[in-house]
């Protein structure tokens, strides 16, 4: 079994924000807490180590705790930098990353992950949820993999560093090189995150 002692948590908060009027996001108010300060939290309650990454206000951040990182690459290349500096900065064998505008993220999500990834002998666990398929009217549902929200092992990194040196940013093309095992979570409600005003606001209810 997969301690969480082993499990460094990463706050991906170092996006650029840009649906929501390019404020940092993970410093925006929801129900008197900062964004960031939810998902730290929550994550807090599952992982034995914590970390932030972020490219701006690292003050801010700071404050809340834990060690800030922020992206080795500059230029807002996407989440992968997230992953990176995770990666770069963790001490534990198993990283795994949340999004700091998603504040209702599953509290069993890291347990759940970590029994996948063990079971299926993975390098990687990714949560899914069941969304509406768009090209098809009766309802049916397909599943929609969440990969910011990524349990790894550290090992990956040399991986991930040849990956984002040759230019390349997608994560599902990142991942895709890798043994990934995906847990489809029932509650895609959870999984609801904010990317702009009025998706914060709805989560305000
Ligand atoms: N480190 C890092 N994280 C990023 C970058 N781009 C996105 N992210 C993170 O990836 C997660 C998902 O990204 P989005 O929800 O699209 O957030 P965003 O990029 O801030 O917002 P938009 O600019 O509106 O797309 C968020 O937690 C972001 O903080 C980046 O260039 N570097
Ligand atoms: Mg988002």
């Amino acid at each position: 079994m997969i301690n969480t002692d082993d499990i460094t948590g990463l706050i991906l908060a170092g996006g650029r924000g840009s649906r929501m009027g390019g404020v940092d996001k993970g410093l925006q108010n929801h129900l008197g807490m900062p964004l960031a300060m939810h998902a730290l939290l929550r994550l807090g309650q599952q992982v034995g180590h914590l970390m932030i990454n972020a490219n701006r206000n690292l003050g801010a951040y700071e404050s809340m705790g834990v060690p800030v990182w922020p992206d080795a690459v500059s230029d807002f290349p996407g989440p992968l930098a997230g992953f990176l500096a995770g990666l770069e900065r963790s001490e534990t064998p198993y990283l795994v990353t949340v999004p700091c505008d998603t504040p209702n993220f599953p509290p069993d999500l890291v347990q759940r992950l970590a029994a996948a990834l063990e079971a299926e002998d993975a390098d990687l666990a990714m949560a899914a949820t069941m969304e509406p398929d768009e090209g098809s009217a009766d309802g049916t549902l397909k599943v929609q993999v969440q990969p910011v929200f990524c349990l790894m092992k550290t090992s990956l990194m040399e991986s991930l560093v040849a990956f984002t040196q040759s230019g390349q940013r997608k994560i599902d093309v990142w991942t895709a090189q890798h043994r990934c095992a995906t847990v489809v979570f029932d509650n895609a409600a959870a999984f609801a995150n904010a990317n702009t005003p009025e998706e914060l606001r709805r989560l305000q209810g």
